[in-house]
């Protein structure tokens, strides 16, 4: 072959080689480029020639004056004369914005130092990958979180997220604080790690029901702090699914303490009577039903005992108000004293009083009534003056027999103390209802 030839067929292959790097370069996913020591831009692939509108003639030999605007970023210039200058290696973020579009682009850029053969610094050769899109995202994802933070932080809720086996995911600050440690603290860890065992299962309970029925649990939680302190929680545990699993729950617990204990607080004011602090009448017919059903179904009988002090209105009228008050009080004290911690004792209304006795026997039922008459009789009160006043009082009662209702019971008694009531006062009046299961009103047992 001669040597022209060999020539040729040496610069056919050489070309095709180049061809293929080209390929390879326009394949590359990246920004790859080349230029002179004057910035000016020697080779561009087809991604570059893409982002600028341009073919390879109409970038080569320009400098990127002509495609970004230089004025609002010039990262990508100092970067440039940094390697050409230091003949070092650059790897950084550039932001630059498209002159045609003035879109604002992020890129991970990798510069590298080309050499002539002398060795001198003749140009740069850049790589550069677009990575706007994954930095938006990035901004999104920690502007989100920011957001998210914030409001879990402030919200007066403790929220916290555990996986399947309790172990914390997450915790808001406030549960951070409530623990004495930091958020980072608790993570992995358990509730057993900061409170006793105990106090630790209870909590779990619930967690435990979100696991085993996959939904939504909600209800009161109570834990008794290190310091003796017990505080009441509403917790909204919701179960989280992953390849439908539960894989965790995240939990929502409120403090509920104050409520409780004004819910407490109303409840015994509406269940006792304010001038004695025994039980109001409504309280005590709750309690009353109960105790009747249950003595049914034991086959115990029970004992009803309705009283009432005796001219309590001449009593007002004479003395005052004040001193009809320290009459009831009185009465009172007298009857917790002789009655027993089982035997419930309410204030009827007025200056009427109710007692039922459980597990009663037709002659023993009469002697503690029998007491409390005369107790009362013997305890005097003080009017304003100094001066002690004696009062007394009449009682009904009523032995339950196996047909009986409560209401019966009541009415009953109600007839015994009126028959106390007719025979002069200051006495007990048994009712005792005609043979056997009757429900006469005939009380004909008055004992004095
Ligand atoms: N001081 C005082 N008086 C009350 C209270 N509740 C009701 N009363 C009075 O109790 C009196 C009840 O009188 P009555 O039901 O007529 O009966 P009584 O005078 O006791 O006559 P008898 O029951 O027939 O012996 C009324 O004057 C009521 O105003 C109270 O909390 N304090």
């Amino acid at each position: 072959m001669s040597d022209s030839k060999r020539e040729q067929a040496e610069r056919q292959q050489l070309l095709s080689r180049i061809q293929e790097l080209q390929d390879a370069l326009n394949n590359v996913g990246a920004y790859v480029f080349t230029k002179d020591i004057n910035g000016r831009y020697t080779f561009v692939n087809r991604m570059v020639c893409e982002l600028f509108n341009c073919t390879p003639d109409q970038i080569i030999g320009k400098t990127d004056e002509a495609f970004f605007n230089l004025a609002i970023s010039n990262d990508l210039r100092q970067n440039d004369i940094h390697v050409m200058e230091n003949n070092v290696k650059v790897e950084s973020e550039e932001v630059n914005y498209i002159a045609a579009t003035r879109e604002r682009r992020v890129y991970w850029a990798v510069k590298i130092p080309l050499h002539n053969s002398t060795g001198e610094v003749s140009g740069l050769c850049g790589i550069s990958t677009d990575i706007t899109e994954r930095r938006n995202l990035e901004q999104q994802t920690h502007e989100q979180k920011i957001l998210l933070d914030s409001i879990l932080n402030h919200a007066d809720a403790y929220i916290y997220m555990k996986d399947r086996h309790f172990h914390y995911r997450y915790v808001n600050s406030k549960l951070a604080e409530l623990f004495g440690v930091s958020q980072a603290h608790i993570l992995g860890k358990q509730d057993a790690d900061f409170m006793p065992l105990e106090e630790a299962r209870k909590l779990n309970a619930m967690d435990r029901r979100v696991l085993r029925l996959q939904r939504k649990q909600c209800g009161e939680e109570t834990i008794t702090h290190p310091n003796g302190e017990k505080r009441h929680y509403w917790s909204i545990k919701v179960p989280l699914f992953k390849e439908n699993q539960v894989d965790s729950l995240i939990g929502i617990s409120t403090d509920i303490t104050e409520i409780v204990q004004l819910r407490k607080q109303f409840e015994e004011l509406a269940n006792t009577d304010a001038l004695t602090g025994i039980f109001s009448r409504r309280h005590w017919m709750e309690r009353a039903e109960y105790e009747f059903k249950r003595a049914r179904r034991t086959g115990h009988a029970i004992a009803v005992i309705l009283f009432d002090i005796d001219r309590f209105k001449h009593l007002n009228d004479t003395y005052g108000h004040l001193t009809g008050d320290r009459a009831i009080q009185m009465l009172v004290s007298v009857c917790k004293n002789i009655l027993r911690e089982i035997d419930l004792f309410g204030r009827w209304g007025g200056d009427e009083f109710v007692a039922m006795i459980g597990n009663a026997r037709f002659e023993e039922v009469l002697l503690p009534v029998e007491r409390l008459r005369e107790a009362i009789a013997r305890t005097p009160i003080m009017s304003d003056e100094g001066e002690p006043i004696y009062i007394t009082s009449s009682f009904g009662v009523v032995l339950s027999h196996q047909h009986d209702t409560l209401a019966n019971l009541f009415s009953s008694a109600d007839t015994a103390l009126y028959r106390a009531k007719c025979e002069g006062r200051n006495r007990v009046c048994l009712f005792k209802p005609d043979g056997v299961g009757g429900g006469s009103s005939r009380a004909d047992a008055i004992v004095k």
